[in-house]
């Protein structure tokens, strides 16, 4: 027996992080990444000169130099007008790369996750929770702090060395004796932010670093409390029927419970984190003016040069402070990309593993399987089923007790279940196939596109389509073509069936799987639909499950799936 599931490897957050930035839309991602930093660059910049020009305006007001002063404002004023201008442009551009990334990313994750019916196999094998979240919120959430968190990074760097240098500038010199040794710092103030920095820096990720699994948390029990209120929603007749309506309740308000105790835990911790940060940020707003008090009580800088160093010490200092208050960030952030990873993984194992039942196209129209052996996706061995070769208009019937494997058995012919072994050549491309369970998917719209799924509407005529309601027993609908609704609600489940094998007249396949599709239909009527669908599909290949004896008749060949977990040695 083939071991079913191989584990396919988390990718790497590079995975995730580049594809974008050299795929077909790589000149509108760079061009908008460099306009974001251009102008980024450029404030700090414009911060710089605006510190110049609080320097020189302290120092005319010393001085009563009412021109200086005038034309210092007049600078001042146009500055902070392009300032603005700036973080306008500044927003548009980071906006708009922000939905072409995610555009990009969520149609990557849409393609793969959709092709080959893998969401099918997600759920299938249970590989993960939640996995349209993933692609409604998760993308989202990692393109706009990715990109916030890079921007501010490179940003913060350039800040640090451009108000870094002005630091270094206008320091001077701290001379000081210790233990008999004389000492000499120059640029001692850029050392004394580049201290104090580092030791916020230490106590955010010592205090901070508990909030990446508290945040990971956080969207997984959001998502499992929005999906226990899509299961009320969607199962709501049937837990209805059950008075399951408090049992459900006490469900959700566990549920709710995990996001309280998660919520008090964040919240204890981030403010852990806000009453260290705030500390440090006050304290650090006094250390520049202690350290250069002595430089200018000795008159070797004017109070104009005082704030400008304030003011330099205090951008080297918050823009280090960046990595600090950028935690509780980053690790939102790391949190959505360990849930896209696990995602990508998933989908990489449903995509590459080809272990297990091998399955071919034929050029022909037929279907054919080597002896099966079915697994399930754990590997355990569940049913054996003979080889078979099936061709149009041949009817045959599937038999077996109970869980014995019959409808893994089809899902296998349908190339939807590769857990086992031995081989099976489909139909080839030309040839049409429909497999209709026992309660099929019906769309939301008009009956008629109902009808028709998953064929496009236009292909059949209003006169087909009503014929085929009219042989199985829906007249009633069918003057109701054009008529919008949630047909699975509306429909009794009887109805649901009838309108399943409408579909079957009305598209002929070749091949049509009837998985205990008439279980909801009195035997009679069940006798009269059989009686049609052989008259109307006499060149398509019949293959059923049914539990009703009364049908063996119909079909020359049969089947027996024989249950490997239950079987009892002779
Ligand atoms: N996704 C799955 N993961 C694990 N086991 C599964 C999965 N789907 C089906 N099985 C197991 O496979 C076995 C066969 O199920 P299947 O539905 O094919 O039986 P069946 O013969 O069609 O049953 P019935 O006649 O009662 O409808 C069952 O024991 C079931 O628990």
């Amino acid at each position: 027996m083939t071991s079913a599931v191989k584990t396919t490897a988390r990718p790497s957050l590079a995975q995730l992080l580049l594809p974008y930035w050299v795929s077909e839309d790589r000149y509108w991602a760079w061009g908008l990444l460099a306009t974001n930093l251009a102008i980024n660059f450029g404030s700090v910049y414009v911060s710089l000169a605006a510190i110049r020009i609080v320097a020189t305006t302290t120092d005319a007001l010393v001085a009563r130099d009412w021109p200086t002063l005038w034309g210092a404002l007049g600078l001042g004023l146009a500055l902070g007008m392009t300032m603005a201008f700036l973080a306008i442009i500044n927003y548009a551009a980071q906006d708009y790369l922000r939905i072409r990334w995610r555009t990009w990313m969520t149609h990557g994750f849409i393609h793969q996750w959709t092709a080959d019916q893998r969401f099918y196999g997600v759920e299938r094998d249970g590989l993960l929770s939640n996995a349209d979240q993933r692609v409604a919120e998760d993308i989202d959430v990692f393109v706009q702090r990715a990109l916030s968190l890079s921007v501010g990074t490179i940003t913060t760097v350039v800040n640090a060395f451009t108000f870094g240098a002005v630091l270094w500038s206008m320091s001077g010199t701290l001379e000081f004796d210790l233990a008999g040794t004389h000492y000499t710092i120059a640029g001692y103030l850029l050392y004394a932010a580049l201290l104090y920095s580092l030791l916020g820096m230490l106590i955010a990720q010592w205090m901070g670093k508990p909030l990446i699994a508290l945040n990971t948390r956080k969207q997984t029990v959001e998502a499992d409390f929005r999906a226990l209120g899509m299961n009320l929603r969607e199962n709501a007749e049937q837990i209805a029927f059950y008075r399951g309506g408090p049992q459900e309740g006490r469900r959700m308000m566990r549920q709710f419970r995990e996001i309280q105790l998660n919520f008090v835990a964040l919240v204890i911790r981030t403010s852990k984190l806000l009453i260290t940060n705030t500390t440090y940020f006050h304290i650090g707003s006094l250390v520049p003016t202690a350290l250069s008090m002595p430089r200018y009580l000795s008159g070797a800088v004017s109070l104009g040069d005082i704030t400008q160093i304030t003011a330099s010490f205090e951008r080297v200092h918050s823009s280090l402070n960046y990595f600090i208050t950028s935690y509780v960030d980053f690790s939102i952030w790391l949190a959505s990309a360990n849930r896209l990873r696990d995602f990508k993984a998933a989908l990489d194992k449903l995509q590459f593993n080809r272990t297990g039942i091998q399955f071919k196209s034929s050029s022909e129209a037929v279907l054919t399987a080597s002896p099966l052996a079915l697994a399930a996706p754990t590997g355990e061995l569940l049913s054996h089923v003979a080889a078979i070769r099936i061709e149009p208009g041949q009817r045959w019937l599937i038999r077996g007790a109970s869980g014995s494997g019959k409808s893994t058995l089809m899902r296998a012919l349908s190339g939807l279940w590769p857990y086992g072994n031995g081989d099976i050549t489909l139909p080839g491309a030309q040839a049409t196939t429909l497999f209709v369970p026992q309660k099929s998917y019906i769309p939301e719209g008009s009956l008629k596109a109902a009808l028709c799924y998953p064929d496009v509407e236009a292909r059949f005529t209003t006169e087909q389509c009503r014929q085929a309601l009219l042989d199985v027993g829906l007249s009633e609908r069918a003057e109701s073509l054009s008529l919008c609704d949630d047909w699975q609600k509306v429909l009794s489940g009887g109805e649901q069936q009838r309108l399943a094998i409408a579909r079957v007249l009305l598209q002929k396949p070749q091949f049509v799987f009837f998985d205990e599709a008439t279980s909801g239909l009195d035997i009679a009527s069940e006798h009269a639909l059989y009686q049609v669908i052989f008259a109307r599909l006499s060149n398509s290949a019949i293959i059923s499950i049914s539990h009703n004896p009364q049908l063996d008749s119909y079909y020359p060949y049969q089947l027996n799936v024989t249950c490997a977990r239950h079987a009892v040695p002779a």
